[in-house]
């Protein structure tokens, strides 16, 4: 008997063209091609304008490839998904609506059964310390607390997948260390399958499984970094010979490849 394992994600031949304002063809992504395993946290670095975030929105339906496809649960994406959580740079709350309020917007949206949305959201909140801020506005909140009800929201409906976009680059040095603590206790709580686009090397590293490495535009694979590191991990691992190797290997890939920015 064959057993044929399928991977949650597949990202096969992905190629994407641009034709800017002026007529100029931009090449962001050439065939780039890796998987992803259900419940795997997979982190993208690259130098700025290598298609990181095209290769997000490709993977959500919202932009076609040019050429290559990516599959979903065995599913080619064909156009925007409902069954991803997205987070993006800024958490773009509705400044109107309150915190739970925000984070009920999917289930919404989506017009999904209000009473089982309703207990996730509080789990949810729970989750990312904000049980107690549920019926307050974004503006009464921090730009840490204002990116965890991002996340709270981009989980809500349950999602296959949770892609982010740097979730943590408009945030402090502080803020970041700690939202990223926050990340893997949510990601161990809730075992999605993530896709996490940073520009910091050790956020990468720190962070996954596997670390996609992309060489400057156009957009390939250098190399997929496994990290075999063990979990649950604290702040101390970064200080440890095996995470400064990995940190090394991937800062030495980027370099011969363009740098990071
Ligand atoms: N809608 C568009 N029209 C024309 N060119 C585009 C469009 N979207 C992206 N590009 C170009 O494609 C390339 C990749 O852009 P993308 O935003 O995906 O890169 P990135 O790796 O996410 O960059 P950064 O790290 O700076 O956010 C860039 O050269 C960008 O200018």
């Amino acid at each position: 008997m064959t057993v044929t394992t399928q991977a949650a994600i597949r990202i096969d031949g992905v190629s994407r063209t641009f034709v800017s304002k002026r007529g100029e063809t931009v090449q962001a992504l050439d065939h780039i091609s890796f998987d992803v395993d259900e419940g795997e946290f997979v982190s993208i670095v690259g130098p700025s304008g290598c298609g990181k975030s095209t290769l997000l929105k490709i993977i959500a339906g919202l932009i076609p490839a040019s050429a290559g496809h990516v599959l979903i649960g065995g599913q080619p994406v064909a156009g925007p998904r409902s069954d991803i959580g997205f987070v993006f740079q800024q958490p773009v709350l509705l400044p109107w609506r309150t915190v739970k309020a925000n984070v009920m917007l999917p289930v919404e949206v989506l017009k999904l059964d209000r009473r089982d949305g309703e207990r996730r959201a509080a789990d949810l909140l729970e989750t990312v310390g904000l049980s107690n801020f549920a019926n307050h506005y974004p503006m009464e909140l921090s730009g840490g607390m204002q990116q965890r009800v991002g996340i709270a929201r981009a989980l809500v409906h349950d999602p296959v997948l949770l892609l982010m976009d740097e979730p943590f680059g408009a945030l402090d040095a502080m803020t970041r260390e700690h939202m990223t603590l926050e990340l893997l206790n949510i990601w161990s709580a809730y075992r999605k399958t993530v896709l996490f686009v940073t520009h910091s090397i050790a956020e990468a590293v720190f962070l996954a499984d596997r670390v996609v490495t992309m060489t400057a535009r156009p957009g390939r694979v250098a190399e997929v970094v496994t990290i075999d590191l063990p979990r649950p991990r604290d702040l101390a691992l970064m200080n440890t010979p095996e995470f400064g190797r990995y940190v090394s290997h991937i800062r030495a890939l980027l370099n011969a490849r363009g740098g990071l920015d």
